[in-house]
C-alpha cells in the first residue's frame, strides 16, 4: 500500500501504462476510487476500458502502481464481472451445475477451497442471489439461461465474495429494459453498503444515471468531465482522483 494514499480510497491507481507489443493501450493511467462511489468508464470500442479494468484486478500485466488499500488479499477484496460475450469469466455454461453452484464458487476467493459450505455460506449465496432478482432460478441448470440471467449469475458470483471494489465490465450489455433498471438500482445501493464499483459501459444515459462519477477513456488517456460554471455547485462534476461528495 502506497503511504501517502488516501484514508478512503479503496483503490488507487498511479501511472498505470499497459501495452500490446509495441502498442500503448492506456497512457500514464491516475484513478482514485473511494468507498461508496460508482464510477462509470465510458469510451469508444477499443478506447482500453476492459484492459483497465483487467489491469486492476492483476489479470492483465502493467507498468504502474495498483494499490486496494484493503487488509485482504487483492484477490478477495476486488471482483472482476468480464463481458459475457467476451468469455472471459471462467465459466462453461454446459457443465451439470445450477445458479447456487456457480455463485457459491465467489466464495472460493474468501477461503480455502476444500472447506464444506456452512449455514452462512449458504445464507450468502442465496442473499446475493436474490439481489439479482434470481431467487426462482437459484436451482435452475445453468445451460438453460439466457444471456441476461448469466449476466446476473455472474454478478451474484462476484457479490458473494463481499468486495470492496466491484469491477464490471458492460454489464448492461445484451440486457433487456427492465432488468437493465434492475440491475442499475442494485448498483446504485451497492454504495450504500459500502462497495466500490468501477464500470465500463458504452451508455452515456445510463452512466449519468446510475453513478456518481463519470471518466472517459481516450486514445488511452483518462479524462474527468470539464467543470460546470465555478458559480454552478449543483451535481458540480469532479476531477479524477476526487470524491463526489467533496
Ligand atoms: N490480447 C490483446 N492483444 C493485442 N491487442 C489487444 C489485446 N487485447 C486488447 N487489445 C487491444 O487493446 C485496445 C484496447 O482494448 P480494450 O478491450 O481494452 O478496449 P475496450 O475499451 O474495452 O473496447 P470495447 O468497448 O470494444 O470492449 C484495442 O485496440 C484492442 O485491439
Amino acid at each position: 500500500m502506497t503511504p501517502d494514499a488516501p484514508m478512503d480510497a479503496v483503490l488507487s491507481v498511479r501511472d498505470l501504462t499497459v501495452s500490446f507489443g509495441s502498442s500503448l493501450v492506456l497512457r500514464s493511467v491516475h484513478l482514485t476510487v473511494y468507498a461508496t462511489e460508482g464510477v462509470a468508464l465510458l469510451g469508444q470500442n477499443g478506447a482500453g476500458k476492459s484492459s483497465l479494468l483487467r489491469a486492476i484486478a492483476g489479470l492483465q500485466p502493467y507498468r504502474g502502481d495498483v494499490d486496494v488499500p484493503s487488509t485482504r488479499h487483492r484477490a478477495s477484496s476486488v471482483a472482476f464481472v468480464a463481458q459475457t460475450s467476451g468469455g472471459g469469466h471462467g465459466i462453461r455454461w454446459d457443465l451439470p451445475l445450477n445458479v447456487s453452484d456457480v455463485v457459491g464458487f465467489g466464495l472460493l476467493r474468501r477461503r480455502r477451497p476444500r472447506a464444506g459450505r456452512g449455514k452462512a455460506d449458504r445464507e450468502a449465496i442465496a442473499d446475493a442471489i436474490a439481489r439479482v432478482g434470481l431467487t426462482p432460478l437459484a436451482r435452475r441448470p445453468i445451460n438453460t439461461l439466457s444471456g441476461g440471467q448469466r449476466q446476473r449469475v455472474l454478478l451474484a458470483r462476484a457479490l458473494v465474495q463481499r468486495p470492496d471494489v466491484l469491477l464490471l465490465d458492460e454489464p448492461f450489455a445484451g440486457v433487456d429494459a427492465d432488468t437493465r433498471d434492475t440491475l442499475g438500482e442494485h448498483l446504485h445501493q451497492l454504495r450504500g453498503a459500502g462497495v466500490a464499483v468501477l464500470c465500463a459501459l458504452h451508455e452515456e444515459h445510463l452512466a449519468h444515471r446510475f453513478f456518481s462519477r463519470v471518466l472517459t477513456l481516450e486514445s488511452g488517456r483518462l479524462h474527468a468531465p470539464p467543470l460546470l460554471s465555478p458559480h454552478d455547485t449543483r451535481d458540480m462534476p469532479h476531477q479524477a482522483g476526487e470524491p463526489a461528495w467533496r
